[in-house]
């Protein structure tokens, strides 16, 4: 069995944890006992490969190296590395470059204090810019710095072109100074009294409190898929959308007009988790970038975001009887409706590593029931508008 996802950073990241720990695991219980396995019990259908297609519009140039936050938190995941505490980062990281740069950089009047680079994180960000000054891939950067980290899954890039999401904003919310990003994707994307920030800006500096007017995924519109990302998505069996942010994380790489034609072209069952519990984000601010594009922040109208791709969602059983869909009538099946995806309840707090690969064990079910049943008629033919806007 081949499975392909998408993925955004933490929340993506501690799915796919869950996914692999899932996939270790013998899908029955013996009937010997715990621990042994019957030749019978053992999962007929073994994984060959989990490819994972990684958002990098979050990604940002400081101190001329490039920094891509959402590939890196999955490879140190998987990789056994990351700072969970935190939710980014490296374990055991510490900050004496930062502060020395933070010295060097207020002497010119332009400190950089928002956006702390770890002394560890920094080799990755050395390393990767390395190769893209050599005239390498992101695709090439990021195969080297997976085998220091062997996570296990096959971590691609969506495209190796520069896209970068940018928040426009209005001018009288936010002065420019000397720390802000300067990025050539921002150009033209503001109209008069606004500006674009970086997403980072928006997000770290800014805690998304500034009102996003709109989001842009500056740069998406004419990029196209990393190599090997559109062979995963139509050659996979199963393809997953982790609880990610369905703007900023998920709605990027979805920009991407080639992945997302990948997925309306794979045979395939497309089964979400949704990132929504209870009408508030499992983690992070996704409800400040609902709001901008006028989408509630609730499982269903997130599940309407995917509704050209997705086949199965997966919601909480607090959203169930809101959640839209179809039901099958299985255990803990919360749909109701006509149209749409398969809708399946399962808690989705996902608090410990067993959360995670419970939640993902019932995501690759939920397939499986999709598989049996014929689904794909029930996406819409075209792309959702509030996604559609986001493409630039
Ligand atoms: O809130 C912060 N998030 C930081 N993040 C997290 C981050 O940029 C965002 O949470 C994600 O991009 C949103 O998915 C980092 C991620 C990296 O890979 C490397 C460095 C940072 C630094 C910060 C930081 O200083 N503050």
């Amino acid at each position: 069995m081949r499975i392909a996802a998408l993925s955004g950073g933490v929340g993506g990241a501690r799915f796919l944890r869950g996914l692999l720990a899932a996939l270790a695991q013998p899908a029955r219980t013996s009937t010997r006992g715990p621990g042994a396995v019957d030749p019978e019990t053992v999962d007929p259908d073994p994984v060959d490969e989990v490819v994972v297609v990684g958002n990098t519009a979050d990604d940002v140039t400081l101190h001329g190296l490039r920094v891509c936050p959402d590939l890196d938190s999955v490879m140190y995941t998987l990789g056994g590395g990351s700072d969970d505490e935190r939710g980014w980062g490296r374990a055991g990281e510490s900050s004496a470059v930062a502060g020395e740069l933070g010295r060097y950089l207020a002497a010119a009047g332009t400190p950089p204090d928002w956006f702390t680079l770890g002394d560890l994180d920094l080799a990755t960000h050395v390393v990767r810019s390395r190769v893209l000054a050599d005239g390498g891939t992101l695709t090439a950067a990021t195969e080297l710095l997976c085998r220091r980290w062997s996570p296990g899954v096959r971590l691609l890039p969506m495209t190796d072109d520069r896209v970068e999401t940018h928040v426009v904003v209005d001018a009288a919310d936010v002065e420019p100074d000397g720390a802000s990003v300067r990025s050539p994707l921002a150009a033209g994307l503001a109209g008069p009294g606004e500006r674009a920030l970086h997403f980072q800006e928006w997000w770290v500096r800014h805690h998304a409190r500034p009102p996003a007017r709109r989001i842009a995924v500056a740069g998406a519109g004419a990029a196209t898929p990393a190599p090997g990302v559109v062979e995963a998505l139509t050659g996979a069996d199963v393809v997953l959308l982790p609880p990610s942010n369905p703007v900023v994380s998920l709605g990027a790489v979805l920009a991407v007009p080639g992945v997302r034609a990948a997925l309306r072209a794979t045979a395939a069952p497309v089964v979400g988790v949704s990132p929504v519990v209870g009408g508030a984000p499992v983690r992070g601010m996704a409800d400040a970038c609902l709001r901008a594009l006028g989408v509630p922040t609730t499982a269903a109208a997130v599940a309407e975001l995917y509704a050209d791709v997705l086949d199965g969602w997966l919601v909480d059983p607090a959203d169930a009887p809101a959640a839209g869909g179809a039901g099958d009538g299985g255990a803990g099946d919360g749909g109701a409706g006509d149209g749409g995806p398969l809708v399946r309840a399962e808690p989705l707090l996902m608090t410990t590593p067993a959360d995670a690969a419970r939640i993902a064990r019932a995501s690759l079910d939920l397939a499986e029931r999709v598989r049996t049943l014929d689904l794909r008629s029930r996406r819409t033919a075209s792309v959702p508008a509030a996604h559609a806007a986001l493409v630039a």
